[in-house]
């Protein structure tokens, strides 16, 4: 074979593919063909020269899994690496006598055959210098001719080019399986965190927690009615959990806090191009859900076009991305929740009404608060413990005997999320304990009302703040820092409270003012 012919085979080898095992394999199996050969060992320098990594080794026709990093820990070993650095490709008729051959072959050690070795080591380069080098063994001494190193050298190029490449692959793969852990690592994490403890599950919420076992053992959508905050999403994620489909995601998506615009490319991804502003592809949370479950909260709120395109997925169970040919198979299930009414949107026309048939295959109606107060205790004391834990007290506070009285008078407009904040707002109060929540009451005409501090009404951040200071300064009597004061309420360090204070244009009292100077 000629030199030219040589070139042409070896390079097609080497750059057939990224996979290691078929590219340089195949090459390595055809230079055994061409010159003396036992051995080949890829090597990539550290950029201050501290140590060689060990890439890849190939002993007998073998791939092996060597992927040492080899330090070099005295100055002069370092020292002559760095000589060699400098030559492209060079020539070792005694592999145990030159430094660099000596290094590797110890390294080797136990996968050669005992007794002295040849090398021709190429340096690898992609034109900035050398990132590392190839270093080709034959067993005995002077087996190498001037003709081989006229061969490889041919070669330094595609062989550079190959292993950046390979280099490159194999990090993309350490970096997918690192994504993939990682993924693996946030879902388990999120299950943890979403999957709360459901209270009453033997009282309030026997009956729909009956339905729910059933519920995980078919396919079919379900449609949780209920009011806000009565524990709809908890008893998505109970139905998720029981079923088959545990393993795979729960998708939350919150139709009424995605605007129209985006509700589309939201639910069902888009395709790169597909309107202004779609710079890249985007994957939707439907393909996100599949093999799991995706919650479609307030489902009230999706527009009528995403009405149309969810009908679709469920009669088909195929999504097709904005600007996309082609429809994709998922398999998900949906669970959706509303606090609305469903059947008057449908007559009123703001809500599909074949979609509603759809979805109401299996409707749940989760009850109020007010309809279950027998819960009440127990969920009050569950609330407790988690938000004590969450805001590290050191222990958990007790109740004021009574305490639950007026928690049991009071209508729950705001469902469990409202009793949840107000016995947050009652370990802020008294973190100490004991706990009481009459204070936190205005009573009126000897009826107990709503929390002063909670209100279904949406207020601008700035004004819930000041309202929360002030509040905590009442608490306090104006006193911001020490141990009964405002900041150590709200858990927060006084300068930053005092600066929170000056910004929102909350006085203080004379004495802290003074202080202040
Ligand atoms: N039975 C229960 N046991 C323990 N915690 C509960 C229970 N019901 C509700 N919660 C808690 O109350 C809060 C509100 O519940 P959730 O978000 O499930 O209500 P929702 O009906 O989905 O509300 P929305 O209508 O606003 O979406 C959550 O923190 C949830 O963990």
């Amino acid at each position: 074979m000629n030199e030219l012919e040589f070139f042409k085979k070896a390079t097609l080898y080497i750059t057939a593919t990224p996979d290691s095992e078929l590219g340089v394999g195949h090459f390595f199996q055809f230079l055994k063909t061409c010159i003396p050969l036992e051995g080949m060992t890829i090597q990539v320098y550290d950029p201050g020269l501290l140590s060689l990594h060990l890439f890849q080794v190939r002993v007998d026709d073998k791939l092996l899994e060597l992927d040492k990093v080899i330090p070099l820990v005295d100055e002069e070993a370092r020292k002559l690496v760095q000589q060699n650095v400098g030559r492209t490709i060079f020539r070792i008729n005694k592999g145990s006598q030159e430094p660099v051959s000596r290094i590797l072959l110890k390294a080797l050690d136990g996968y050669l055959e005992q007794g002295e070795k040849s090398c021709i080591v190429a340096n690898l380069n992609l034109g900035t210098g050398a990132f590392g080098d190839c270093c080709f063994i034959a067993d005995g001494e002077n087996r190498f001719e001037e003709k081989h190193v006229r061969m490889l050298k041919m070669l330094i190029s595609p062989l550079s080019i190959a292993i950046t490449a390979q280099m490159q692959f194999m990090q993309v793969k350490r970096l997918k399986s690192a994504l993939a852990e990682e993924s693996r690592f946030f879902h388990d994490e999120l299950k943890k965190i979403t999957e709360g403890e459901i209270i009453g599950r033997d009282s309030g919420l026997k009956d729909i927690m009956d339905m729910t076992a059933q519920l995980a053992r078919v396919n079919t959508p379900v449609l949780i009615n209920g009011e806000t905050g009565v524990g709809k999403e908890l008893i998505a994620n109970a139905i998720q959990s029981a079923s088959t489909r545990h393993d795979g995601p729960f998708v939350k998506v919150n139709c009424g806090a995605i605007p129209d615009s985006l509700i589309d490319s939201e639910l069902f991804g888009h395709e790169k191009g597909a309107f202004t502003g779609a710079q890249c592809r985007k994957i939707g949370r439907f393909e996100r859900a599949s093999g799991g479950t995706i919650f479609l909260d307030e489902i009230g709120e999706l527009p009528l076009k995403a009405q149309t395109r969810l009908l679709r997925v469920l009669q088909n169970h195929e999504i097709e991305r904005v600007g996309g040919i082609k429809a994709l198979p998922v398999d998900i299930r949906v669970i959706a929740a509303t606090h609305r009414n469903l059947p008057e949107m449908v007559e009123k026309g703001e809500f599909r009404e074949d979609l509603f048939f759809r979805l109401n295959v299996f409707p749940l109606t989760v009850p109020p608060l007010r309809h279950r107060k027998k819960d009440i205790p127990a969920l009050t004391q569950y609330f407790i413990e988690k938000i004590a834990t969450r805001m590290r007290l050191p222990s958990t506070p007790k109740l004021m005997p009574a305490a639950v009285e007026p928690l049991m008078a009071y209508d729950w407009p705001g469902n469990v999320r409202e009793l949840e904040n107000l016995v947050e707002r009652a370990l802020i109060v008294f973190p100490q304990g004991p706990l009481r929540f009459d204070v936190l009451f205005a009573q009126t005409q000897g009826r107990a009302r709503a929390p002063q501090v909670l209100s279904d009404t949406v207020l601008p951040m700035d004004v819930m703040m000041r309202q929360h200071i002030q509040h905590a300064l009442r608490e306090t009597q104006g006193r911001i820092s020490g141990p009964h004061g405002a900041a150590k309420l709200l858990q927060m360090h006084p300068n930053t409270l005092r600066k929170r204070m000056d910004k929102l244009g909350i006085q203080y009292r004379l004495r802290d003012r003074k202080r202040r100077g």
